[in-house]
């Protein structure tokens, strides 16, 4: 039997929808939520995510700043910028767009981001704060993945998760998300023994090492949820331009016949990250006034 295609694109648009009514209701009272986007650098998957996240700030009502900085601009110049955002009363939300160029301290730069503005969630404060179960802000992927899971499978106590992957975007994030809904979560990572079998006994299956399909059918448990993190671009055969197209870290063809829901990549977790921005930027904006 195939599985239950998850369709991020649409869900997300929903939450976007429902961001933008939102922002309706604060801008009768003559608030404006502003997100503050920078750029270091000239990476093309970079300055895709950044345009789109611009247009979807301002599609939803709110205000974008932009930042581009070139690849030379030194951890200083950049600490300096963040600083002057953290100062500036029209910014309610900052993202610093990762990966930043060799030679700036990438865990600095979160550091110094005001906590309230920090709609990554990936400053000590909002880590521990999530991880104490204290309301905060909290990273995009993990938190649109697990939106992703509540459509589909709203009650997951006592269920297994399996989150292959520990970095602190995703990864850690999203297995505290899990185990705050009670599941019982297990992280897998490189050094994990007989990974395959770890995640066959997952009811639910996370995947987001960066790995081109490294998940197989035979991994998954039979109608178990299979939410893809993974973005990899590899080589298209059947294009003769020599270009390149999307795939996940799970063999999607395979995994959707064992699989009772699964994500696809594109189309899956990815929209996810940029319409829950906007809604970490709401909250901030919200948060910021004592709202
Ligand atoms: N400061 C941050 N940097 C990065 C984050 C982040 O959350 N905060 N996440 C990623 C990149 N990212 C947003 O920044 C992002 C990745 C993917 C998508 C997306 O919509 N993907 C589409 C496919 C897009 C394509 O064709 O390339 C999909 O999966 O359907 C949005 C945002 C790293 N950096």
């Amino acid at each position: 039997m195939s599985a239950t295609i998850i369709d991020g694109k649409a869900f997300a648009a929903g939450l976007r929808a429902r961001v933008a009514e939102d922002v309706r209701g604060l801008a009768e009272r003559g608030i404006a939520p502003g997100l503050a986007v920078v750029l270091v650098g000239e990476d093309p998957a970079s300055q895709v995510y950044v345009r789109n996240k611009a247009a979807q700030t301002v599609e939803a009502g709110m205000r974008s700043f932009q930042h581009r900085l070139p690849a030379t601009t030194s951890q200083a110049e950049l600490l300096a910028l963040v600083h002057t955002l953290n100062a500036d009363d029209a910014v309610d939300g900052i993202l610093v767009q990762l990966p930043l160029p060799a030679g700036i301290d990438a865990q600095a730069i979160i550091e110094a981001i005001a906590p309230e503005k920090d709609v990554d969630g990936f400053h000590p404060a909002n880590v521990g704060r999530l991880a104490t179960g204290m309301p905060g802000l909290v990273p995009c992927t993990p938190l649109g993945a697990s939106m992703l899971i509540d459509s589909v499978r709203p009650d997951v106590a006592g269920l297994e998760a399996v989150v292959i992957g520990r970095s602190n975007i995703v990864g850690k994030p999203m297995a505290q998300l899990l185990l705050q809904r009670s599941a019982t979560v297990t992280i897998a990572h490189s050094r994990t023994r007989d990974l395959a079998d770890v995640c066959r006994r997952a009811d639910i299956l996370v995947a987001a090492v960066g790995r081109p399909e490294m998940v197989r059918g035979d991994w998954i448990k039979p109608g178990a949820v299979v939410v893809d993190v993974g973005i990899n671009r590899v080589p298209n055969p059947q294009a003769e331009d020599g270009k390149t197209r999307l795939v996940g870290d799970v063999a999607f063809d395979e995994a959707k016949e064992v699989a009772g829901a699964i994500t696809p990549v594109p189309g899956g977790v990815g929209p996810m990250t940029i319409a829950c921005l906007l809604a970490n930027t709401l909250q901030a904006a919200k948060a910021r006034r004592g709202l």
